[in-house]
């Protein structure tokens, strides 16, 4: 939008119009008007993605596959629509994707992880995006619920939010991101660890004290006008800047200390050389927000 550099907003609603929730995303109203467009292209496998659960993902790699390589964008909100973020996998899907009817257990096995990595990218493709995300989340997030908010960059939540990492209670153990990721968010491996082994429910505040979110809002309405104010702060700031501390932040949390410097190093040889350090400069001088800058598109 306007004075933003582009924030766009997909919603997860865990409810259809019968009220029972599915692993469909849909765009805000403004957000279709620009890419409804877009969708009618697409061909037709990936309009079948509501019915065919195992082509889910498609949306979430196309979505932030266009996102990175789209210059005017420059922050990403995600946010939940209806009662929760979001109830997690379809439960009535999972049965239909996972179930086996005989075959060789080599080829069954094969099948079955190629399936799991297919679901892995779809929350990876958020880590590997440089844009920053910020996921807003109300009520319930279970299980591919955190898998998704544990892959994004800032994490908010309201007073009525939990999460679950519920997988253990339906008999596996999560193998999307939240054993990867959420013990690099929480400082306690002993928390994640309980979390993880007995699925049981952690509250806002509990969450906010953990580190896993870092704002409680009273309610979805101050929580999304706090998330797009962030957005708005962070797509005003240099492109340059912010893409390069999302990607060095995420390569240095994966690697030594050694190998994230020398990491930075090869990637501000290049990027130091900006217009943008330039005009920051200045108007840090000038006392001047970097918001009132007019940065090229990345
Ligand atoms: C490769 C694998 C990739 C990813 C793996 C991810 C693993 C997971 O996500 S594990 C977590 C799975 N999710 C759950 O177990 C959630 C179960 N649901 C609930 O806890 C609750 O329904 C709720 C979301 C907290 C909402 O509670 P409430 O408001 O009381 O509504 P309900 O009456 O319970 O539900 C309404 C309606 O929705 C159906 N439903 C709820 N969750 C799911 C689901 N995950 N999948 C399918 N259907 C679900 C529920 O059965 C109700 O249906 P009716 O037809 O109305 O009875």
């Amino acid at each position: 939008g306007p004075g933003l550099g582009g924030v766009i907003i997909f919603r997860h609603w865990p409810g259809n119009a019968s009220g029972s929730p599915s692993q469909s995303w849909q765009m805000w109203p403004r957000e279709r008007e620009v890419w409804g467009p877009l969708l009618e292209l697409l061909p037709p496998w990936m309009k079948m993605r509501d019915e065919t659960p195992e082509l889910n993902h498609y949306e979430m790699v196309e979505c932030f596959t266009q996102i990175s390589g789209d210059p005017e964008c420059r922050v990403v909100v995600v946010s939940g629509a209806g009662k929760v973020f979001t109830a997690g996998i379809d439960l009535m899907d999972m049965a239909s994707v996972f179930q086996h009817e005989g075959g060789d257990v080599a080829r069954n096995a094969w099948n079955m992880r190629r399936i799991i990595a297919k679901y892995q990218e779809s929350f990876t493709v958020i880590e590997r995006c440089p844009k920053p995300v910020v996921v807003a989340v109300h009520g319930a997030c279970i299980g591919g619920g955190v898998d998704l908010i544990t892959a994004c960059d800032i994490r908010l939540c309201t007073q009525d939010a939990w999460f679950q990492v519920k997988e253990v209670d339906i008999g596996l153990a999560a193998d999307v991101g939240t054993l990867q990721r959420l013990p690099k968010v929480i400082g306690s491996r002993s928390l994640v660890n309980e979390l993880a082994l007995t699925a049981r429910k952690m509250y806002a505040d509990e969450a906010k004290d953990s580190g896993l979110v870092s704002h409680v809002f009273p309610d979805k309405e101050a929580m999304m006008a706090g998330a797009l104010e962030m957005a708005r702060e962070i797509a005003g700031r240099s492109p340059v800047a912010v893409q390069g501390t999302k990607v060095n932040l995420i390569y240095s949390r994966d690697h030594s200390v050694a190998e994230g410097l020398d990491y930075m190093a090869t990637w501000n040889m290049s990027m130091l050389q900006s217009e943008d350090i330039v005009k920051s400069a200045v108007a840090s001088m000038e006392k001047k927000s970097p918001e009132t800058i007019t940065f090229s598109k990345l």
